[in-house]
């Protein structure tokens, strides 16, 4: 059932039927037909991270058929949008983080990938589709190890954290991140995500720029499967009975640009404050409008190791 839906919507000629996919901007009618539910927020004291909407504002929804499955509607701000967008692209694609450019150049080319492509080279830009961050997403044997691991970010480990929180998964910790980028012709083939050692622990996914038609179905390939958008901004959550479900993305879909319009004035902490400037200066911020206006963004964080654990590897004590 997954690869029949997956080959339905990938398909160019004729396109899909697009009316069975569930949007969530349209959440009234989902709650009348029962696809999803609300969910409550499990912390509502929590100070307003940098970045994301008041917290009395979000919109966090379960998919009925999906149990585990949740869906924030999109919470950053215009201005979190613009962050996110800025570390990724600018920030996130520099080495030691490992891209699927790393083997093609020398590592000064690929150093300032994002400066290089500003600077004249503009085939460059669509050849970056992902970069791992923490521990490395191993493409070939799919085996997180110790000596395969960079830095996780600060800022994407504490908005995650804070995410995780508000959702109540307080244990939570940001080890592992892939960050893909879409381009309209883009796709994603189905897969499960089974490499972390500890596969009770959720996985967050934020999307930025162009929408996606996101495809879920369940643990066999011959489980039914729900095609769902996911706009500029929304968060899925992979917990519980959804987090190895097998998923991936067929189509791309052109006609998003509000959604980082004109940032807004929010407190900014100083630690924010450098990417903040590029984001509020119209002509710094132009060419990352320019990118999301044909491409997508999907960060998606993962814990590895179980709670407590630091390493992945036994220390080995020789006497
Ligand atoms: O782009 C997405 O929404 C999903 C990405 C994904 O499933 C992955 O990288 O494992
Ligand atoms: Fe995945």
């Amino acid at each position: 059932m997954f690869k029949k839906s997956f080959k339905y919507y990938k398909s160019r000629k004729p396109p899909p039927n697009l009316t069975q996919v569930l949007d969530f901007l349209k959440s009234e009618d989902l709650l009348c037909d029962n696809k999803i539910k609300k969910v409550p927020l499990r912390m509502t004291n929590l100070d307003p991270f940098f970045g994301l909407k008041p917290l009395d504002t979000w919109e966090v929804y379960e998919i009925v058929a999906m149990p585990g499955l949740l869906f924030v509607k999109n919470p950053f701000t215009n201005l979190g949008q613009r962050y996110w967008t800025v570390r990724c692209l600018r920030d996130y694609t520099k080495r030691p983080n490992k891209s699927n450019l790393d083997p093609f150049n020398k590592p000064e080319d690929t150093k300032n990938w994002w400066d290089i492509c500003q600077n004249g080279n503009k085939l460059l830009l669509d050849k970056m589709r992902w970069v791992t961050l923490g521990y490395h997403h191993n493409w070939d044997t799919k085996v997180y190890t110790e000596n395969n691991r960079g830095q996780f970010p600060t800022d994407l480990k504490h908005m995650t954290e804070f995410l995780a929180k508000v959702l109540g998964f307080e244990q939570f910790s940001a080890q592992a991140a892939i960050v893909n980028f879409y381009h309209l012709n883009s796709t994603l083939s189905g897969h499960t995500d089974h490499s972390e050692r500890n596969l009770n622990a959720p996985l967050f996914s934020l999307s930025f720029g162009q929408k996606a038609i996101f495809l879920i179905g369940g643990q066999q390939l011959e489980d039914q499967a729900i095609p769902l958008f996911l706009h500029s901004g929304d968060i899925l959550v992979m917990s519980k009975d959804s987090r190895l479900n097998y998923h991936g993305v067929p189509k791309i879909l052109q006609g998003d640009v509000s959604e980082w319009s004109s940032p807004e004035s929010e407190s900014v902490p100083n630690e924010y404050d450098d990417v903040v400037k590029v984001c509020k200066d119209n002509s710094a911020w132009k060419p990352f409008g320019d990118y999301l206006k044909h491409s997508r963004i999907n960060v998606n964080v993962r814990q590895v190791l179980f709670d407590g654990e630091i390493q992945l590897s036994e220390e080995i004590n020789v006497f």
